[in-house]
């Protein structure tokens, strides 16, 4: 403040958000906002240009915040709002060292990724794209008894790796499919998981109980690379195995092989190393693998939520108050 005068704090925003976020900044009247107005990544050399003396951050998951970018925007930096509840793209070390507080967007997006989750798990498991593709192609010649046949839940075991708030919300959307038995492996064992009659598990169990597993942690360095060779081999050669969380998670030269050799059944994947996968990546060549474009959270309403929630988020940090979802870390 000069002269009794309050100074407009600077914001950078990494990308073209949903409307109801930036009307927000627009009328709180605290901060002049520069915007990369696209809706394709900001190219590094403009990140690093545009937080140059920004008191605000607002980054995407696709943004990788390292010393670098932070290091450019220098002290002023008093806050980085995330559109997104992963935060495994920023260096939470360094961002702490420099006392950025730090928002992101729990909760909002959890019913939107658990629907999509259980999307992608038919999809999968009931071979969908498959399907559709034979509808266009011609393949299509007559109904054949044993023709796309593929598993169903009724009766099933499901594991849940990492059941947290969506992996709860997943839990919650499968049992009513007939699931028999609900497994889940994490760091502890969650009390609300009697809902749904959750038996706590270790991995091991998981893996070679279950005919769908689902992953829905974190990425940590505990589980990066946790789907693996050793992983796959333990699965039946019948279940299914789902990925919404990030793709680092798996080891995909491991999941290519275990999908081609027979190992396990199919594969839905919600999330890859790297994004976008390449178009000729192995994985796509695969008939019993489904790839989408990381699509959990992405509803409308689930999406102006978000750009509002990171929004407040932001104007709080910048003001010193309390934030609506503030990363505690
Ligand atoms: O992956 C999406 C998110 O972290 O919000």
């Amino acid at each position: 403040s000069i002269g009794g005068r309050t100074e407009i704090m600077k914001v950078f925003i990494t990308r073209r958000i949903p409307q109801e976020g930036m009307k927000i900044l627009s009328q709180a009247g605290v901060c002049k906002v520069s915007l990369w107005d696209s809706d394709e990544p900001v190219p590094r050399a403009e990140l690093l240009k545009g937080v140059e003396g920004a008191h605000g951050l607002l980054c995407l998951l696709s943004d990788k915040i390292d010393t670098e970018v932070l290091e450019a925007a220098g002290p002023n930096l008093k806050v980085i709002s995330t559109l997104s509840v992963g935060f495994d793209h920023m260096a939470m070390d360094e961002i702490k060292k420099r006392g950025v507080r730090v928002g992101y967007t729990p909760d909002v997006l959890t019913d939107a990724t658990a629907e999509l989750t259980v999307a992608l798990l038919l999809a999968t498991a009931r071979r969908l794209p498959e399907g559709v593709v034979e509808v266009k192609n011609g393949g299509w010649s007559t109904w054949k008894p044993l023709w796309l046949c593929g598993y169903g839940l009724s009766g099933s075991t499901v594991g849940v790796i990492g059941l947290g708030r969506i992996g709860m919300a997943i839990a919650r959307r499968l049992k009513p499919f007939g699931v028999k038995r609900l497994l889940y492996s994490g760091r502890t064992a969650k009390s609300y998981a009697a809902e749904v009659e959750g038996e706590y598990v270790p991995l091991d169990t998981l893996v070679s109980e279950s005919d769908f597993v689902v992953v829905s942690c974190a990425l940590t360095p505990e589980t990066q690379g946790l789907c693996n060779k050793d992983f796959f081999s333990k699965m039946k050669n019948t279940a299914v195995f789902i990925n919404t969380s990030r793709g680092a998670v798996v080891n995909q030269e491991d999941l290519y092989q275990a999908l081609s050799s027979g190992q396990i059944a199919c594969a839905g994947l919600d999330v890859t190393t790297p994004e976008p996968l390449p178009t000729d990546h192995p994985l796509l060549t695969l008939k019993n693998c489904v790839v989408l474009p990381h699509i959990g959270s992405a509803t409308y309403s689930t999406r102006g939520i978000m750009a509002e929630l990171s929004a407040n988020n932001l104007l709080a940090g910048l003001q010193g108050t309390d934030m609506p979802s503030e990363l505690k870390f």
